[in-house]
């Protein structure tokens, strides 16, 4: 190191600079090492989800960005800061979190839950109340039940406000700690659906823990997987699922079905061809070109047909896909 003083960050600095770094992190919980020198950093602006096997440190992992867990040994910087330096309720306050059952506050009514955080950075009264409005609507909650308290409200709505109580203050950072697992597979899509949206248009950093490689696949920009306290591999879901075979990565993603995980990540559209002598006819068997080649695969083996035909969000016929078209490229 040089004693010059240090370049002021530019913005193309604070953009390149990693949000959260894991450096040679260490953790030992009830006498057991859960993270070993563990090194990983999260990139600005993607959806970065943590998988591995149970147990393997991944709830430990998301904790220690909070400061709900400290590092035994290396350090977690968050935004370029090592975290042990800063104060834990100031931290938080620019973290959302979102876990499992929701961890809303039971005796508070959905209103109150969402306004946690603004009303500790003492928002105006009608800022938190726009606030409020806008989160309910982009979580799709139904208006008239901001006055329930979470015992009155569905599963899949309890997620939805702990997503809202999580976004209020606008955070950079958003922690997700399993938080679809105890719901219901369609809810679970749904919620898929509009946190991937949310992340796209907001640019939040957000690290996302699941056990569901599906989920994973869907949501990731990169995926994180943990073996043995350490990172077994890091990469797009494009790339995470070309590990070789009998790799521990090939094996976790899912050994031999691991080429439909990789047909779920490829588009019908970029493998259409224009419709030709033998296209199916109209009122045949169908494929969105939005939709994924395993999806198509799915169609193909319920309609026992070799043939789609590839249509737009009008339902126009925009093309036809053959099961030669599903084969790697
Ligand atoms: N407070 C604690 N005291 C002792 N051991 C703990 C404590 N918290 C977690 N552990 C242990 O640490 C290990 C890692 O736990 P962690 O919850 O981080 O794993 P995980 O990968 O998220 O697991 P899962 O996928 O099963 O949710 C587990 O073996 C767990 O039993």
């Amino acid at each position: 190191m040089t004693a010059a003083p240090a370049a002021p960050d530019t913005a193309d600095d604070a953009r390149a600079r990693p949000a959260i770094v894991f450096e040679a992190v260490t953790k030992a919980l009830g006498g057991r090492t859960i993270l070993d020198r563990l090194d990983l950093e999260v990139p600005p602006g993607r959806f970065v989800v943590l998988i591995g096997p149970s147990g393997c440190g991944k709830t430990t992992t998301l904790k220690l960005v909070n400061r709900l867990e400290s590092p035994d040994g290396g350090r977690v910087l968050v935004d370029g800061e090592d975290i042990a330096r800063r104060d834990a309720v100031e931290l938080r306050r620019g973290i959302g979190y979102v876990i499992q059952s929701g961890g809303l506050f039971p005796h508070w009514t959905v209103r109150d839950n969402i306004a946690t955080v603004p009303r500790l950075l003492g928002w105006p009264r009608s800022r938190i109340r726009a606030r409020i409005e806008e989160l309910v609507g982009l979580l799709r909650l139904p208006a008239d039940h901001i006055g329930r308290y979470p015992h009155q409200l569905s599963g899949g709505q309890q997620q939805r406000v702990g997503i809202a109580r999580a976004l209020a203050a606008d955070p950079p950072i958003l922690l997700m700690d399993e938080p679809f697992s105890a719901l219901d597979p369609v809810t679970r899509l749904e919620l898929q659906d509009e946190i991937k949206e949310i992340q796209q248009r907001t640019g939040k950093t957000v690290v996302f823990v699941t056990h569901d490689v599906d989920e994973a696949i869907k949501l990731a920009t990169d995926i994180a997987l943990l073996n043995a306290g350490r990172l077994a591999c890091f990469g797009s879901p494009r790339q995470v699922t070309a590990a070789q075979a009998g790799s521990f990565t090939y094996d976790f993603l899912g050994g031999g079905a691991i080429g439909l995980r990789r047909l779920a990540l490829e588009q019908v559209a970029d493998r259409a061809r224009s419709p030709g002598p033998g296209a199916p006819g109209r009122g045949g068997p169908q494929v969105a070109a939005d939709a994924s080649l395993r999806e198509a695969l799915s169609a193909m083996l319920e309609h026992g047909a070799d043939r789609l035909s590839v249509v737009d969000a009008a339902g126009r016929p925009v093309g036809t896909l053959g099961w030669s078209d599903l084969a790697p490229r």
